[in-house]
Order: structure tokens, then C-alpha cells, then sequence
């Protein structure tokens, strides 16, 4: 399918950007995260991210996984895994479920260290339409 090619622009529940911009031959792809959301209520911040999604050419679409290390205020980093459907109505969104680990200060606090969750990522218009 020509559709659920991962590079672009795309936007999640929390309204975060992400722009997946590099794709591998094999699979690989990078990019950058916007978060409209921080831990410790700083602003939001540009983080990078990198990921592989399947190569399925024509028949399926592919699923992916992708993490991105946080910058600047927190020591964490949130694997997101998911793949890519196009609805009826031809429009194509990411499901991913997430795990967000936050660094804790000792092992005994380990327990409570990862946050899983759903987000659904569409694709972002840009103003070329
Ligand atoms: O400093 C930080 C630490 C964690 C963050 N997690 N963001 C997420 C975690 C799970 C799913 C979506 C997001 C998001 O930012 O959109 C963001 C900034």
C-alpha cells in the first residue's frame, strides 16, 4: 500500500507532534518528538526518537516500534510499540500501546518506575494538504 508509509508528520491524543523523517532500506527510521506533556511541568521539549517498522510491501500493514529518550528535564524514556491502519474513510492512524520508564533512585522503588499506556497517533495535515 502506498498508505501507511510512517515518514511524516503525525500528531497523538496529548496533541504531541512526531516527525518520522529518515527511513532504513531496512525498516529503520528516526525522528523527532514534540511532547505537549512533561513529567516535571517544564515546557515542551524536542526529543529524538528511533524505531523499525516491517517491511511488508503490498500485502499488510506494518507494524513498528519506536522509543524515544526524553531530553533535558527527565530521566526517562517511553518504548512505544503499534501498527498502522487505514480506516474506512482512507485515513491512516498509528495504534500503539507505550511503556514509559522514569529513572527512580533505588531498586526498592523499582516497582513503580513504568507507566504503560494506548495512543493513537493521525497523521498531521500539513498546509500542502
Ligand atoms: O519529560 C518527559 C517524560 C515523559 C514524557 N512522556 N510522554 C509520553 C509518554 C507516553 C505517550 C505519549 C507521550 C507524549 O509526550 O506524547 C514526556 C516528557
Amino acid at each position: 500500500f502506498l498508505q501507511c508509509q510512517l515518514n511524516g508528520l503525525w500528531r497523538n491524543d496529548q496533541d504531541s507532534l512526531m516527525e518520522i523523517s529518515v527511513l532504513g532500506d531496512n525498516g529503520d527510521f528516526q525522528g523527532q518528538y514534540l511532547t505537549r506533556v512533561t513529567l516535571s511541568g517544564g515546557c515542551a521539549q524536542i526529543s529524538p526518537l528511533r524505531g523499525a517498522q516491517q517491511q511488508l510491501g503490498e500485502e499488510g500493514w506494518p507494524t513498528f516500534a519506536f522509543t524515544v529518550r526524553w531530553e533535558k528535564f527527565s530521566n526517562a524514556t517511553t518504548a512505544f510499540v503499534g501498527q498502522c491502519f487505514v480506516d474506512a474513510g482512507g485515513k491512516e492512524i498509528l495504534s500503539t500501546m507505550w511503556l514509559l520508564r522514569e529513572a527512580v533512585g533505588s531498586l526498592e522503588e523499582d516497582w513503580k518506575a513504568t507507566r504503560v499506556g494506548r495512543n493513537v497517533f493521525t497523521r498531521k495535515r500539513t498546509t500542502k494538504g
